[in-house]
């Protein structure tokens, strides 16, 4: 069993949980659940935009413990601060460290920047959460899921008028998981059964996903020049976690990047 299959397999029983707890009628009724949703492909793909997605992520499978004092309102309001054109905002508990009332702390800090509700979405509940939490897209991770679930899932989050962004490793997963019901397609670069990640994977994916799409660069992610790189082969959207929250002041090393980015790049 993989660490993936470990994690869907836990998400499914915690969410049967949560459902027996709350029922949809009751999320519906939460003040977040009719507030405008902010739209992330406008976000990345406006004049200027630095294209960031900065993630609050305080540990990880594959890392551990990255950060034990940061706070997702604090944390995330420093990132728009510092130029992030989207947030990400990890919601899982028992792998990752995170809560719904993160993103509810980074939604409250941040009514102007679209939210990602960063988890393992196996159902439709999950996807009326993320709307009663204040989230504006979701994430579908192919690997997770059958190409079947995928335009469920898409068509369930854009009946609330949330966005949807597929996320693929290889070549295999886009033949099958891709669909026009996505808005947004993202590249993990990290293997996420090995953890072995290689930013290479993005380059050699881009030019297999439609230009229609927002390409998003996902994972490892640290340097100027490689997002340079990517920019340069079609990406507008780099997903950004551990770079930042590793440090002491996760705002002020996305302020760094964001720097480093409107100057001249040289070493990657
Ligand atoms: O990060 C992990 O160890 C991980 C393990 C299993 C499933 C998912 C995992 N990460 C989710 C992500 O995709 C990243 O949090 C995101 O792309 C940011 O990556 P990074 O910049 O490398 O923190």
């Amino acid at each position: 069993m993989t660490i993936l299959d470990k994690i869907i397999a836990e998400k499914r029983q915690e969410v049967a949980r949560r459902e027996a707890e709350t029922l949809v009628a009751d999320l519906e009724k939460q003040p977040d659940f009719t507030r405008p949703v902010l739209s992330a492909r406008a976000a990345l793909t406006a004049a200027g935009s630095t294209g960031i997605i900065a993630e609050f992520k305080r540990r990880s499978p594959s890392k551990g413990l990255i950060n034990g004092t940061a706070e997702a309102g604090a944390t995330t309001a420093g990132y728009v601060a510092a130029g992030a054109a989207v947030l990400s905002v990890l919601t899982d508990e028992p792998f990752f460290g995170g809560t719904p009332a993160d993103l509810r702390a980074a939604r409250a800090a941040n009514p102007a920047t679209p939210i990602l509700r960063k988890d393992f979405i196996v159902s439709e509940y999950q996807i009326t959460e993320a709307r009663a939490m204040g989230a504006d897209l979701i994430l579908l991770i192919a690997s997770c899921l059958t190409p079947a679930e995928v335009g469920q899932f898409s068509e369930f989050a854009h009946s609330l008028g949330l966005e949807v962004l597929l996320e693929v490793h290889d070549e295999a997963e886009l033949r099958s998981h891709l669909t026009d019901s996505v808005d947004l397609v993202g590249v993990n670069n990290r293997n996420l059964s090995t953890f072995v990640t290689d930013v290479d994977t993005s380059a050699r994916l881009a030019t297999l996903i439609p230009d229609h799409f927002v390409k998003v660069a996902e994972s490892g992610l640290q340097h100027a020049s490689t997002i340079q790189s990517l920019r340069a082969v079609g990406y507008q959207g780099f997903l950004i976690g551990e770079t930042f929250m590793k440090t002491t002041d996760p705002a002020a090393a996305l302020a760094g990047l964001v720097s480093e980015l409107s100057g001249p790049v040289s070493a990657s």
